[in-house]
């Protein structure tokens, strides 16, 4: 637990651990039909009619749920989350509704891990307490089955006689049927499946899509209604089971940050192989648009241990922002990283006029996306038209800024633009990638 403390934030990922409990089931309800006009309560024997109680409904499930309106787990910050009980039965064979499930909601790029519960943390001190209650407990005449009765059945007002509960588990312990029944309502263990809480088993999913749900406990069965422990020699049964405890469990959950750095750019301006000169990431690299069709990432080594990752990004079209070309997908990506490096084609006719389709496609997917540093990433710098594109640009971004020469009236987007720097490379020729990899690591340390 003081591992990780609700929101403690570790290295570049957060994690959060919280209990969860599936929500306890409804209890089943002792109820009788009433028959030719006798009282259902308080009557003699005689004059109980048919047992006519209503199973319980079962409790809450809970749920994780991927969702891309979510951008943190601060949801989720609580130490224990259990879910609402489910509904009583009642008279009439009348079923209690089930709990509507619980659904938490983590980001994109959420890691659940299901651990089992740990029963240890629980101190001895507790289990010796109980017991010495239940030593005063039976000392004055109650015995501590009677107490366990309690905890599993429901009686009938004013017949809380446990003598018939046990002469009815008795006979139900005879045939199979009976057995099924006794595991059913949790008063002996289950033969089928295997129990959470004795599992070592740990299951990890990554939440990546949005709507995406993975079931973490399972909310009790509800009880049984008298009417199931009716029997030929005494049809009158004058209890019920209760709802059965939910299942528990551990959850930690990571928020993986993607990526620090995300490349981002017009389709085919050598993104890819710029991730392929500084990472040992092998996307795809070809001399069409669209070849990276999935976010890949990329862990820039350094020296001394530093790994920057880095996400390449399918081309950006305009339209992405409304889920155009690969659209959506990739825009969740970038929302992760700390600083985006806008790639652009020294070889296009002009390299530049991108970068505002570009902007305008991250500003109308997230406004604050153009908070981040930028880098300017001008590339194929060893092709033979590059130079004089460069130097045009080179000149025009030591005279003003790189943005306000190169367009007359530069869109708002442009100018708000948090540009640190501008730099030539050929991915291809890996010229000067060294030096970019330098500027990223500066960049990413400073806004971490
Ligand atoms: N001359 C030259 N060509 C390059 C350079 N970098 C990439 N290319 C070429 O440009 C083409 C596109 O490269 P990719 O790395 O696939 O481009 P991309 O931006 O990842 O493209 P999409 O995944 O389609 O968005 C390929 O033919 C590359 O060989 C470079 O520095 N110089
Ligand atoms: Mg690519």
């Amino acid at each position: 637990m003081a591992k990780y403390a609700a929101g403690q934030r570790t290295g570049l990922s957060d994690v959060w651990a919280l209990d969860v409990e599936g929500g306890r089931g409804g209890d089943g309800c002792v109820s009788f039909a009433r028959s030719g006009g006798s009282a259902t309560r308080g009557g003699s024997l005689r004059n109980f009619g048919r047992p006519s109680g209503g199973d319980g409904g079962r409790g809450a499930n809970i749920w994780i749920e991927a969702s891309d309106e979510v951008s943190d787990l601060g949801g989720v910050a609580t130490p224990l989350l259990r879910g609402r009980r489910g509904q009583s039965g009642r008279g009439d064979m009348v079923r209690g509704k089930d709990a509507e499930d619980t659904v938490l909601r983590v980001p994109l790029g959420t890691v659940v891990r299901r651990l089992p519960r740990s029963t240890t943390e629980e101190p001895d001190t507790l289990t010796r307490e109980a017991i010495e209650a239940a030593r005063n407990v039976a000392t004055e005449g109650i015995s501590l089955e009677h107490e366990a009765m309690k905890a599993h059945y429901v009686f009938y007002p004013g017949w809380e006689d446990r003598g018939e509960i046990l002469e009815w588990e008795k006979q139900a312990a005879r045939t199979s049927q009976g057995r099924r029944l006794l595991e059913q309502i949790g008063r002996r263990p289950s033969t089928t499946g295997d129990s959470a809480s004795s599992s070592t088993v740990i299951d990890v999913h990554d939440m990546i899509e949005p709507g995406q749900r993975v079931l973490v406990a399972t909310g009790g069965q509800g009880g049984h209604g008298n009417r199931w422990f009716a029997t030929r020699d005494r049809p009158p049964a004058k209890f019920a089971s209760r709802g059965l405890a939910g299942e528990q469990c551990r959850l930690e959950l990571e928020l993986k940050q993607l990526a620090q750095v995300g490349l981002v750019g017009a389709p085919n301006v050598g993104k890819s192989t710029l991730l392929r000169a500084m990472t040992r990431a092998r996307p795809a690299v070809a001399s069409y648009a669209f070849t990276t069709i999935r976010p890949g990432i990329g862990v820039l080594a350094f020296e001394d241990g530093l790994q920057i990752r880095i996400a390449d990004i399918p081309g950006l079209v305009e339209g992405a922002a409304e889920d155009r070309g690969l659209g959506l997908t990739f825009l969740r990506h970038v929302e992760r990283t700390r600083l985006l490096l806008l790639v652009v084609d020294l070889t296009s006719n002009a390299p530049w006029c991108g970068l505002d389709t570009l902007v305008r496609e991250l500003s109308a997917y997230k406004a604050d996306l153009l908070q981040r540093p930028v880098l300017l990433v001008a590339n194929k710098a060893d092709a033979p038209q590059a130079k004089q594109n460069w130097d045009r640009w080179w000149r025009a971004w030591t005279a003003t800024s790189p943005l306000a020469a190169i367009h007359d009236d530069l869109p708002e987007e442009l100018a708000s633009l948090r540009v640190q720097g501008v730099m030539a490379i050929s991915a291809l020729e890996q010229k000067n990638t060294e030096r970019l990899a330098r500027q990223i690591r500066q960049l990413v340390t400073m806004h971490e």
